[in-house]
C-alpha cells in the first residue's frame, strides 16, 4: 500500500501587494493573488475596477508601481521575456485580422513563435479542428460572427502552447450557445493541464467556471473563495410564499414574526438557509398555524447576491468577509 501525502499544487499565479495608479487614481492598492497550477481563477468587479489593468500588468504589457509578481514561476520584473513565453493572452480587443483567413492568421501566429513550417501547419490545423473552425478556415476572418472570431482569437493564443492563459473577458457579447461553447472549451483546456484566469462581469460564468474567484472592489480584493464559499457569506437564504388571497395573506403576515413582507406583491420572505430539515419544521410550522400559500418558492443565495453586498456600498464597518475566509 502506497501513501500519499497531499500537496498543494505549485503557483502558475502569484501577486503580493500589487498595486498600480494611473495618476493620482489608484486602480489596485496592494491586491494578493494566489492561482494554483491546473485551475481557473476568475477576477470579478464592476467596470473600470481595474481587472483589465491586473491582466495587463501580469502579462507584462504594463509595469507596476509595486509589489512581488510571480507567474509561471518566473519573477516578472527579473525575466518578463520568460513569462512571456509561458503565457497566453486574449483581451477585450481581439488580435485577429479581418482581411486574411481564419488559416492565415494560424499561420501567422506559428510564424510568430517560430515554429518549423510543418509543424505550424499541423498546430494551426489541430486547433482550427479542436475550435471548430475547419470549415470555415479559408474565409475571411472578417466575415465570421463574433462567437468564430472569439475562438479563432483563443486558438491563435494556444499556437504557441502556453500553459497559461489569461482570458479577459473571453464571452462578453458573445449570445447564450457560443457562451456555452467557450466555456465548454476553456474547461477542455484546463482538464489538459493549462491555468486559466478569467476575468468576467457575468456572475454565473464565474460560477461555472472558476475554482476560486476573488471580487475586486475600489481597489482591494474584498473577498476570495469558491464560488459557494463567498455564497456562504452574505445573507440571502429566504422561502418565499406567495398568496393570491389578500385575506389569506394578511391572516399570515398577522402570524408570521421576523419576515419581511410585500403588501402589493402579496409575499413573504422567511429567512431560511434552505436545508431539508428546516423547511420541513418550517411547513408543519405554517399548517399548526393554518398558514396556507398559493406558491412556494426557496432562494438560496447567488453570486448576484455576494458581488452586490461586496461592491455595492455594503457596510463594510460590520463585514469583513475576507477575514472569515483567510
Ligand atoms: N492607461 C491608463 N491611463 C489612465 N487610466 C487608466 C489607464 N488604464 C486604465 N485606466 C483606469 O483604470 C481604471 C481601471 O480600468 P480597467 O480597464 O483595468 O478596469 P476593468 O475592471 O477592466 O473595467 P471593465 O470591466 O470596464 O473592462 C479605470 O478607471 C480606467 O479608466
Amino acid at each position: 500500500m502506497t501513501t500519499t501525502t497531499a500537496t498543494a499544487p505549485p503557483l502558475a499565479i502569484e501577486a503580493r501587494g500589487l498595486r498600480k495608479a494611473f495618476g493620482d487614481k489608484t486602480v489596485l492598492d496592494g491586491i494578493d493573488l494566489a492561482v494554483p497550477a491546473g485551475s481557473v481563477f476568475s477576477l470579478l468587479g464592476p467596470n473600470g475596477a481595474g481587472k483589465t489593468t491586473a491582466v495587463k500588468i501580469l502579462s507584462t504589457l504594463v509595469t507596476a508601481d509595486a509589489g512581488e509578481l510571480f507567474v509561471g514561476g518566473h519573477d516578472l520584473a527579473a525575466d518578463p521575456q520568460a513569462v512571456r513565453a509561458a503565457i497566453g493572452v486574449t483581451g477585450q480587443f481581439s488580435a485577429v485580422d479581418g482581411l486574411i483567413t481564419g488559416e492565415e492568421n494560424m499561420h501567422l501566429m506559428a510564424d510568430l513563435h517560430h515554429l518549423p513550417r510543418r509543424e505550424g501547419r499541423r498546430a494551426a490545423a489541430a486547433l482550427l479542428d479542436r475550435f471548430d473552425l475547419t470549415e470555415a478556415a479559408r474565409k475571411p476572418a472578417a466575415t465570421y460572427s463574433g462567437g468564430m472570431r472569439r475562438r479563432l482569437d483563443i486558438a491563435m493564443t494556444l499556437v504557441g502552447s502556453p500553459r497559461i492563459l489569461f482570458l479577459d473577458e473571453p464571452t462578453t457579447g458573445l449570445d447564450p450557445r457560443s457562451r456555452h461553447t467557450m466555456w465548454r472549451m476553456i474547461r477542455d483546456l484546463v482538464a489538459d493541464g493549462a491555468t486559466v484566469f478569467l476575468t468576467t462581469q457575468y456572475l454565473d460564468e464565474a460560477d461555472e467556471l472558476a475554482d476560486r474567484i476573488a471580487v475586486l472592489s475600489e481597489g482591494r480584493i474584498a473577498a476570495t473563495g469558491s464560488a459557494d464559499e463567498l455564497k456562504r457569506l452574505v445573507p440571502g437564504g429566504h422561502v418565499r410564499l406567495r398568496f393570491t388571497d389578500p385575506v389569506g395573506y394578511r391572516a399570515a403576515v398577522a402570524v408570521l414574526r421576523d419576515v419581511t413582507t410585500d403588501d402589493e406583491a402579496l409575499t413573504v420572505r422567511i429567512p431560511s438557509d434552505g436545508t431539508q430539515r428546516e423547511l420541513r419544521s418550517l411547513l408543519d410550522w405554517l399548517d399548526a398555524a393554518g398558514v396556507e400559500a398559493d406558491e412556494l418558492s426557496v432562494h438560496t443565495p447567488d453570486l448576484d447576491d455576494v458581488f452586490f453586498a461586496l461592491t455595492g456600498g455594503a457596510d463594510k464597518s460590520t463585514t469583513r468577509p475576507e477575514e472569515a475566509l483567510r
